[in-house]
This record gives C-alpha cells, structure tokens and sequence, in this order.
C-alpha cells in the first residue's frame, strides 16, 4: 500500500515526508523534485516569504545512486526562513515565549477554531502546521508519484482557468503538450494569453487596494488504463478519492470532475458520452464530458479534475476579529502575505492528482519494482483493448 505523512513547521527548521509502498527501481533525483518545488514557489502575485524560500529536496532515506530501494522514503524541505524564527519556535520553556504570543485569530484561517480545538493560548501553536507551507512537502511526495505514473506513459497537465474575475477560454481540444507548453510559459500558468494579460492586471489592483483573489484551477490526467478505482464500495470510488484530496489543499473550496457543476443544467443527451470500438486503440470515447471516470472507475479518457480556490484570506485591508485573551474587538492586518496562490495551488493540485492515480494504480496492479508493476499494467492494457 503506498502511503505517505508530512511533518514540519511553517517556520520550523524543515518539512519533512515519509513516503512508504513505492516500488523499487524508480529513477528519481532530487533535481527533477527541485524543478516542481520551483514552479510551485512561483506564479504571479506571490508575497515576501517566497523571497526568502528556496525550496530543495534531500533525500534521508529510501533512494540509492537515483533509484528507489522500495524501503520508505524520507524527503526533506528546509525553511530558510527559519533562522528568522528560531527564538519563536524554540522548544525551550514556555516562560520565554510569553511576549510573542499570538492571540488574535485571523479569519478564514484555522486560528480560532484550531486553538478552542487543542486548548491553546498562543495561535502559533495552530497556525504554523495549518499554513500552506505544508504544500511544499506535498508537491515533492506527489512528484515521487508523478515520475511513477511517466515511466508508465502517463502525463499530466495542469493550468489555471480563471484568477478572481477574469476567465481563460481555453481550447480544451489541444494536446497535453501544447497545453503544458503554453501554461509553462505563463507568469499564472495560464495558457490564454489574453486572459494572462488580465489576471495579471487584476492581481495588480488587488494588491494595490490591500484585497486578495482566487481563481480556478484544472489538472488533466492522459495515457490512464481503464479500471482504476472502483465502484464497489464508497471509499473506492476514484472520483470521491480525487475530490478528497484536492479538497486537502489549503484554501479549496470547491472540487470538478469533467462537466461538473455545468451538468445540472444541461440535458442528458449533452452530458454522457457515447461509446466506440476501434480494434487498434479499443473502447473510447468521442467527448469526454464525464472527465474520464464513470461509476468511480477510470474509463481510459483523460481524467479532468477542477478546483476552485478561495481569496487568500490574509489581507491588506483589515477584517474584524476577537482578541482571544481580551475578548476585546480588533482589526486582523497583516505584514506580508501572498495576493493570489492560484498559479501555486495548482502546481500542489497536480501534485495530489498524481499521488492519488499512483495509489490507485498500485492498488490495482501490485508489483514490488517498477519492471513488475510495468509487466503488469502493459499486460492489461492489451486485454482491455480486446475484451
Ligand atoms: C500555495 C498557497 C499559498 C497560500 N498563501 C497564503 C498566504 O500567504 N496568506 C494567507 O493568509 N493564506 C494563504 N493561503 C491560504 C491558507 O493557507 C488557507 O486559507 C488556510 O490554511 C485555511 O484553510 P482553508 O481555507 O482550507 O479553510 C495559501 C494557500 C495555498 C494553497
Ligand atoms: C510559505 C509558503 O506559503 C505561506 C502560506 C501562508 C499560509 O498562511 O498558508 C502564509 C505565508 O507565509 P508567511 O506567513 O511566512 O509569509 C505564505 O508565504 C509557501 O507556499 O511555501
């Protein structure tokens, strides 16, 4: 079973991962992590943090001249930041930390809720795990899985469609590649440029007037076998399990397979998908509006997942809040924080999608090493074609 926890502070010494299950013999370096850890660092309207940050990847354990040992593996993620709050986050007796506790709750964080919930007089206590700064040590686990799913011919893509007003229109008939391409090279990741000019305007005019944006985001899934996940028991279900995940992210709100929301509105004979037979490429599909998943099951078109992410909800422009010691009434502001992460959210969200494939993956097909596991899903890819 492949598994993984994360650990670590936001402005602790270090995030670290344990990933255990992973099949022996996956070429992984800490370079190809690096890379993802990166992007996910980027995108237009990130704050002061990132500045500071340069996320890399060590591996403490499980890896050997590149390749994986199929022993669990340890990643670890250092803050640089850290330095900065060495005193903060000190271990040491509480008596020291007495000036720097933190009792005004910010909302649309976990403060408030989260001290009540494990009785805490400082705050710190709660929102040093829940900030997002966890995302870093997701993106390198998910990356993990992201190789796992390449060496068996599956890619994936992610990309932003729309930052607070401004939607992209997006020909959904391009290619991975293109798509990939073209979001690459976006300051958010979108693959409009039109539309890129816009959002990067409208994160401009949040900034300046001390407000904050989301946007949505969507991840696809190409080359998947039929048969992932399954329509047997609820917690099987593939869809529910990739909604689950993305709903994990921080400030994710909102949660699309295929059609999603749009296919309340619309007649059945717009929404399902008919089905062909071509003795070369098997059963498919000519639309995709179930987004690849039918019954909870991978059907062999492309996975199309889409979330939707809040405001960050840290703003410039002061909410009220509470004073938990007072009880007196104040104005929550703040000294930095990001305007919009939608363009990072969506780098964590192809992280998650392809954690969840691989684990579905493995679930189905077994196998100790990758030469196993590839025997097994090349096998079955020829069956499924001709069943
Ligand atoms: C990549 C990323 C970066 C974020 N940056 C910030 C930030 O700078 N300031 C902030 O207040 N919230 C930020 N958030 C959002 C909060 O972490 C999130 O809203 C909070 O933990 C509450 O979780 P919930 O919205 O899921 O309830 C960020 C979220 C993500 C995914
Ligand atoms: C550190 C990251 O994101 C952070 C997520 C975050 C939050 O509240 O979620 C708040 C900010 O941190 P800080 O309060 O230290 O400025 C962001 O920078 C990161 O993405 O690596």
């Amino acid at each position: 079973m492949l598994r993984f926890l994360t650990a670590g502070e936001s402005h602790g010494p270090a995030l670290t991962a344990i990933v255990e299950g992973m099949v022996a013999g996956l070429p992984v370096t800490p370079d190809y992590i690096n890379s993802m850890l990166a992007k996910r660092q980027g995108g237009y309207g990130r704050g002061g943090r990132m500045k500071i940050e340069k996320d890399e990847v060590q591996f403490l354990s499980g890896v050997r001249g590149g390749l994986t040992t199929g022993s669990p593996i340890t990643m670890q993620i250092l803050n640089q930041d850290w330095t900065n709050w060495q005193e903060i986050m000190s271990a040491g007796p509480a008596a020291r930390l007495d000036q720097r506790v933190v009792t005004r709750p910010r909302p649309g964080h976990a403060d408030l809720a989260g001290a009540i919930k494990y009785n805490h007089q400082d705050i710190r206590n709660v929102l040093e795990r829940s900030s997002a700064r966890e995302t870093a040590a997701r993106v390198a686990v998910g990356t993990l899985a992201r190789r796992l799913l390449e060496e068996l011919g599956i890619k994936l893509v992610g990309f932003v469609r729309r930052i607070g007003p401004v939607a992209a229109a997006v020909d959904d008939s391009q290619p991975p590649e293109v798509l990939a391409h073209l979001a690459g090279q976006s300051q958010v990741l979108c693959p409009d440029n039109q539309a890129e000019a816009a959002m990067v305007k409208a994160i401009d005019q949040a900034r300046e007037s001390g407000d904050s944006l989301g946007g949505v985001f969507e991840i696809r899934a190409y080359g998947l076998p039929i048969g992932l996940g399954s329509h047997v028991q609820w917690d099987r279900k593939l869809d529910s399990r990739l909604a689950g995940a993305m709903m994990s992210v921080q400030a994710i709100k909102g949660v699309e397979i295929g059609l999603g929301f749009a296919a309340a509105a619309i007649p059945g004979s717009q929404v399902h998908d008919e089905i062909l037979y071509d003795p070369d490429k098997g059963y498919y599909r000519p639309t995709n509006r179930a987004g690849g998943i039918e019954g909870g099951i991978s059907n062999g078109e492309p996975v199309v997942v889409r979330a939707a992410m809040k405001p960050i909800p840290t703003l410039y422009q002061p909410l009220r809040s509470v004073d938990i010691k007072t009880k007196e009434p104040f104005l929550a502001s703040v000294e930095r924080s990001d305007v919009c992460a939608v363009p990072a959210a969506c780098v964590v969200g192809e992280a998650v999608v392809a954690w969840e494939l691989a684990v579905a993956l493995l679930e189905k097909f077994g196998g100790d090493s990758l030469k196993e596991l590839k025997e097994r899903v090349n096998q079955w890819q020829q069956w499924a074609r001709q069943v």
